[in-house]
């Protein structure tokens, strides 16, 4: 059969007529199969054992084509079926290796700690972290110890968090004020906007004494929860500059680029609150003074690490970005579950007027009362990791995982979101059932593998105990004042969006009716 123009046909690709194109065309079909054996002779092991198993890449793009980064955790999950728990992706030309079972996972964060401790800095990680020299991208040695130090001797201790018990009460009165002035005219409420303002205010205050308050309560609460959510959407892309450093300048996806838009903007309030505290400093005594105080005083006191005012920073941005979003989140995904299960929200209510009472505030010392309240957080956190593949992590050095090799610096995901899920161990586990929580004694410091809402090892979250204050005491204040209903024609929803964070696909949107009979209680 005669060719004709709607053929498909190599010479019609090469275009024969036009020699240039022919020549640029064969010398990058030469350029692809060149980079697609140097991949593979890179990512195979000179004489070792072999790469762990995966999917067959493709030259040059790897698996990439394959992947759809809106739904990574659930393709993770489904090839691992056929690959197994410890499987290798290529991703351009970054190898990738994916863990999927509590056992793999202990591998990784426990046997071989020390070379898996470190994050895999993504290039816009470098943007909103000032080159990336924080305590969450620093890789594992004398720089990030110094910065974890600060963080959990100082900020996170439970002394610090006993102290500035009365500004999270403050902010959570507000909360609950500004909600009855709501239920007045029975108005829906966003409730991810007000619990973001709830724990903005708190850790911002803890951090540099700042609060929003007021008409900005609303207006610059919104502007500043949509950047942050904005920056860990950027987070969350994946991003083509990874995959092939050697093209990282050309930002292809113009991701770089955006995330400095919307840094800057935090920026200069940061440089705002430096400004002043520097201004400060030996002003205040020791115990009065804030996180930021403290670190611009003892920054240089480790003649080993010391910190420049850029290292200061990028802690704030670390606190506000990893710390305020994670909360958020996790706390939206609780009410969202309870608000949407009749039977569960009515047991929390049984708890909460028991232990509280209905003539009485939530206070944070009734948390270690609430067992069942604290068993639902554990459960919404199984069901909705936070953090489904973790900060991914990466090895400093080539090795011996499972009897595979894992070559050095690929990209770990440890995809908890799926162990979470595993019927191995966990009992009907897509289900919300905090009462597997009443009857085993799993907590959230990492130590048993098949439940690692805040990871494991030296890379643990570093604020865990502040973490399960500011959710625990959010929800429970909420669920104590108020009963919620959904608004005229609608129901509750609890849809995931994937992320580097995990969201809630539609906001939750409530209205409060007051339960408590004195409205005294509904004021700050
Ligand atoms: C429910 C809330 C939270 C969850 C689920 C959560 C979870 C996590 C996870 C999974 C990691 C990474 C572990 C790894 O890659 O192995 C992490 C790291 C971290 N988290 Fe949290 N977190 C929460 C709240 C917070 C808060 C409130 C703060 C501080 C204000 C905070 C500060 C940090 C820091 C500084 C790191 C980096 C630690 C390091 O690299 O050494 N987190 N968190």
């Amino acid at each position: 059969m005669e060719a004709n123009s709607s053929n498909f046909t190599l010479s019609t690709v090469l275009n024969t007529e036009d020699p240039y194109s022919s020549i640029m065309l064969a010398v990058a079909a030469l350029f692809a199969v060149f980079c697609y054996f140097w991949i593979q002779g890179k990512a195979k092991s000179k004489n070792g054992p072999p790469l762990p198993p995966g999917p067959w890449p493709l030259p040059i793009v790897g698996n990439l084509p394959f992947l759809n980064s809106d739904i990574l955790h659930t393709q993770f999950q489904a090839l691992t079926q056929k690959h197994g728990p410890l499987m290798k992706i290529h991703l351009g030309s970054k190898l990738a290796i994916v863990i999927s079972s509590p056992d793999m996972a202990r591998e990784v964060l426990k046997t071989h700690d020390v070379t898996f401790a470190n994050h895999d800095l993504p290039e816009v990680g470098k943007i909103n972290t000032y080159g990336g020299e924080d305590i969450l991208w620093s890789p594992y040695g004398t720089h990030w110890r110094r910065l974890r130090k600060l963080c959990v001797m100082k900020m996170f201790t439970t002394p610090t968090l006993e102290a500035s018990y009365t500004t999270r009460r403050e902010e959570t009165r507000q909360t609950v004020v500004y909600m009855s002035e709501m239920a007045r005219d029975g108005s829906p409420v966003n409730l991810g906007e007000q619990i973001f303002l709830s724990i903005f205010n708190v850790v911002t205050r803890m951090m540099w004494g700042a609060t929003v308050e007021g008409e900005e309560r609303t207006s610059l609460g919104n502007e500043l929860k949509t950047l942050i959510s904005d920056i860990s959407d950027i987070e969350g892309i994946q991003n083509y500059s990874d995959f092939f450093p050697m093209f990282a300048r050309f930002d292809f996806q113009g991701l770089v680029k955006k995330m400095k838009v919307h840094v800057k903007k935090l920026d200069l309030l940061f440089d705002r609150v430096m400004e002043s505290h520097v201004k400060m400093v030996g002003k205040k005594s020791e115990e009065e003074e804030d996180f930021l105080q403290y670190l611009i005083r003892v920054k240089d006191d480790d003649e080993k690490a010391p910190l420049s005012l850029t290292h200061v920073k990028s802690l704030l941005m670390d606190m506000v970005l990893g710390g305020v979003d994670t909360s958020v989140n996790a706390s939206e995904f609780a009410m969202a579950e309870i608000v949407s299960r009749p039977e569960v929200f009515e047991k929390i209510r049984q708890e909460l007027d028991q232990v509280v009472g209905k003539d009485s505030i939530v206070e944070e010392s009734h948390l270690p009362k609430l067992p069942y309240l604290q068993a639902v957080m554990k459960e919404t956190l199984r069901l909705h990791p936070t953090l489904p593949l973790l900060v991914p992590h990466r090895n400093s050095e080539t090795s011996v995982v499972a009897g595979y090799t894992v070559p050095k610096d690929s990209k770990i995901f440890i995809n908890v979101w799926a162990i979470h899920r595993d019927p191995k161990h966990w009992d009907e586990p897509n289900e919300f059932k905090p009462e597997r929580f009443l009857e085993n004694s799993l907590d959230f410091n990492g130590g048993d593998f098949k439940y690692l809402p805040f990871g494991s090892g030296r890379r643990i979250c570093a604020a865990i105990n502040m973490a399960e204050r500011l959710v625990l005491f959010n929800i429970a204040s909420l669920l104590h004042s108020f009963d919620w209903k959904a608004p005229k024609g609608q129901k509750f929803e609890v849809e995931e969006k994937f992320g580097l964070v995990l969201k809630l696909k539609s906001p939750l949107v409530a209205i409060p009716v007051p339960r408590l009979s004195d409205p005294k209680l509904y004021t700050a």
